[in-house]
């Protein structure tokens, strides 16, 4: 991160729903990990995409890659999943939904259980340390992996909710949204519905998947992770428009990662505009924080000075973001109440 954000947007209590834990890795973890593993030969510029700088979607995931041989131990995934949660909340974040995909490493002995065990003993650990946030989790399909690994993270990812108490509450679709049709992973993505996981979806990423994303509208998914291309001036239809406002599925927007990875031309012509004008609940997410070089206050930042929102305006989204959550609904209470308290402080 090279620049903080304005005060206000820091200080600003804020909802972070579309998390992916390994593109979270800040600078200060990522140098830990090179620490450990000099063997690697992997310098900074490798793991992050610094502000001015854009990359493709493939080079995108190509830093993904990188990530993953820093972090294939349980101890790596401990470590990095307390950072990103310690570092979220500095930012003032109250509430957050991290999502990760389970890795096997054969020769690390890491499995997939072992992986969303590590990662929720690291969330237990903040809690019980008083770390002022909330997190729950959302176990991730990568999408180039296919049915059978989607129907098994599904399995794993039902135990997870049955077993944790609430921690597990859902399940993320995400991967290279240029590999794979969403059509192999209906009956996975059906069968987590049906027992009871949230589901947020990486939807309409790239161009040109009008007929992925109607068949995957059908489910319907609880939340849409990005819908770039979902409204006709960007060759999506009104079709899908209408099914997203109908089904009233909250989207979950990204605005650096979307600029940097090149979906999106510049600030200005982000869908952020689209979504927030019709009044569709449109959360503001950091996607990648770590890779993106950015955080959530920036990201409030950034839509409204591109956007020309007021501090109330922020306010309100950060507000209404709470019940975009996946939390119980007490929970959410909770956190309304919380934003009340808080909102002297922001505004004084
Ligand atoms: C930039 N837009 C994006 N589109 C789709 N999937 C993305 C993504 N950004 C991240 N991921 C998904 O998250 C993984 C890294 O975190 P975890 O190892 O799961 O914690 C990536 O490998 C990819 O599957
Ligand atoms: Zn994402």
């Amino acid at each position: 991160m090279e620049k903080q954000a304005d005060i206000f947007y820091r200080e600003l209590p804020k909802v972070e729903l579309h998390a992916h834990l390994n593109g979270s890795v800040s600078f200060q973890t990522i140098e830990k990990l090179i620490a450990r593993k000099p063997h690697l030969n992997i310098e900074h510029n490798m793991t992050a995409i610094r502000n001015g700088q854009r990359r493709t979607m493939d080079e995108c995931f190509r830093v993904f890659k990188v990530i993953h041989q820093l972090v294939d131990t349980e101890e790596d995934i401990f470590m990095v999943a307390k950072d990103v949660v310690n570092e979220f909340a500095a930012d003032g974040v109250k509430y957050l939904e991290l999502r990760s995909t389970p890795r096997e490493e054969i020769k690390t002995g890491l499995t997939k259980r072992r992986y969303v065990e590590t990662v929720l003993e690291a969330v237990k650990q903040c809690k019980g340390d008083g770390v002022d946030i909330d997190v729950r989790f959302l176990v991730a399909i990568d999408r180039r992996n296919g049915t059978e690994v989607a129907m098994e993270t599904v399995k794993l990812a039902e135990e997870f909710m049955l077993s944790t108490d609430g921690l597990v509450v859902g399940l993320d679709l995400s991967g290279d949204p240029t590999v794979g049709h969403g059509r192999d992973l209906l009956p996975a993505l059906v069968r987590a519905k049906n027992c009871g996981l949230k589901l947020a979806l990486h939807l309409s990423e790239v161009p040109s998947q009008l007929e992925e994303t109607e068949l995957l509208l059908t489910l319907p998914p609880d939340r849409i992770g990005h819908g770039t291309f979902l409204h006709p001036d960007v060759g999506g239809s009104q079709t899908l428009v209408d099914a997203v406002v109908k089904n009233n599925i909250p989207l979950e927007l990204c605005l650096t990662s979307n600029v940097k990875g090149q979906t999106v031309p510049c600030y200005s012509e982000h869908h952020f505009k689209f979504w927030y004008q019709m009044g569709h609940p449109s959360v503001i997410c950091t996607d990648d924080k770590g890779v993106f070089s950015t955080d959530l206050s920036q990201e409030y930042e950034l839509a409204a000075t591109t956007f020309g929102l007021s501090h109330e305006d922020v306010w309100k989204l950060s507000q209404q973001a709470i019940d975009c959550t996946f939390a119980p609904e007490t929970l959410k209470q909770q956190l309304k109440q919380r934003w009340i308290d808080l909102r002297p402080r922001v505004f004084r």
